[in-house]
């Protein structure tokens, strides 16, 4: 009879397994998606995009051969300065939304970390719309914009040479982008903007009345091109209405 204690045995989920794989399967492409998140985040706060710690840039770690379910999303903590955010401050999620890796405290000495509170409408775009990075901007124009007609659900613009740029549409389509309510946290505007997003597939934007808008590409390369029309868009919209010219 053998006389030795035991060895405990741990059973380790297949899914924690799965993650370990697939993260270091990722590594490379994880290293480099981080710094792009914290250099677009500079770069779209020198725009006004991200001001005041608002607004936030999330992009999916694009690597040949791995699956669309097994991709990592990189997101930027809640709160911060995001022209001052590093690499090493963001946060790496799932695609189901499980957050895998987090910030070092050392990082937050008086104030424990959080992921983005955008994090759950980030979600939901990747979800639907197949999406590899979306943008989150606080742009005055694309505040303002939402506020031209403040009963209508829909911002309309056309025959601009811009509206190009916009995934799907050329020069002689009207763009229609839907506008929600804004609502006092960001966990509350999911269920809108889904609706937003069902009601309007041709559309690669959602406007938030009196605050900002989502807008979403294939790519990183393709979210920001069209980020830079739709505000190029707003903001002709607001001159033009200045000027007392239709748009
Ligand atoms: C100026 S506060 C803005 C926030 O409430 C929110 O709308 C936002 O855009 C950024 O949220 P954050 O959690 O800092 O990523
Ligand atoms: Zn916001």
């Amino acid at each position: 009879m053998n006389s030795s204690p035991q060895a405990e045995v741990f059973e380790v989920p297949a899914e924690v397994f799965e993650a370990a794989y697939w993260l270091r399967v990722q590594s490379n492409s994880l290293k480099q998606t981080k710094a792009l998140v914290s250099e677009l985040s500079l770069q779209f706060y020198k725009l006004g995009w991200l001001s005041g710690t608002g607004g936030s840039v999330t992009l999916k770690v694009h690597e040949h051969n791995v699956p669309k379910q097994n991709q990592f999303i990189v997101m930027s903590p809640s709160g911060v300065q995001k022209d001052r955010m590093s690499p090493e401050d963001t946060y790496v999620l799932s695609s189901g939304g499980s957050i895998l890796s987090l910030p070092p405290t050392k990082s937050y000495p008086n104030n424990p970390p959080k992921c983005t509170d955008c994090a759950p409408l980030f979600l939901k775009v990747y979800e639907m719309c197949n999406a590899g990075a979306v943008i989150h901007s606080h742009g005055l124009d694309a505040c303002l914009v939402t506020m031209i007609n403040s009963s209508s659900n829909e911002f309309r613009i056309r025959n601009m040479e811009m509206i190009k740029g916009i995934q799907g549409h050329g020069y002689h389509d009207e763009l229609v982008v839907p506008i929600i309510e804004n609502a006092p946290s960001e966990g509350q505007l999911v269920e809108s903007l889904t609706k937003a997003i069902r009601g309007y597939p041709k559309s690669t934007a959602v406007l938030v009345r009196r605050h900002g808008v989502f807008i979403w590409g294939d790519t990183w390369i393709s979210a920001k091109t069209q980020a830079e029309c739709y505000h190029y868009l707003f903001a002709a919209a607001i001159k033009l209405r200045q000027l007392g010219l239709p748009y």
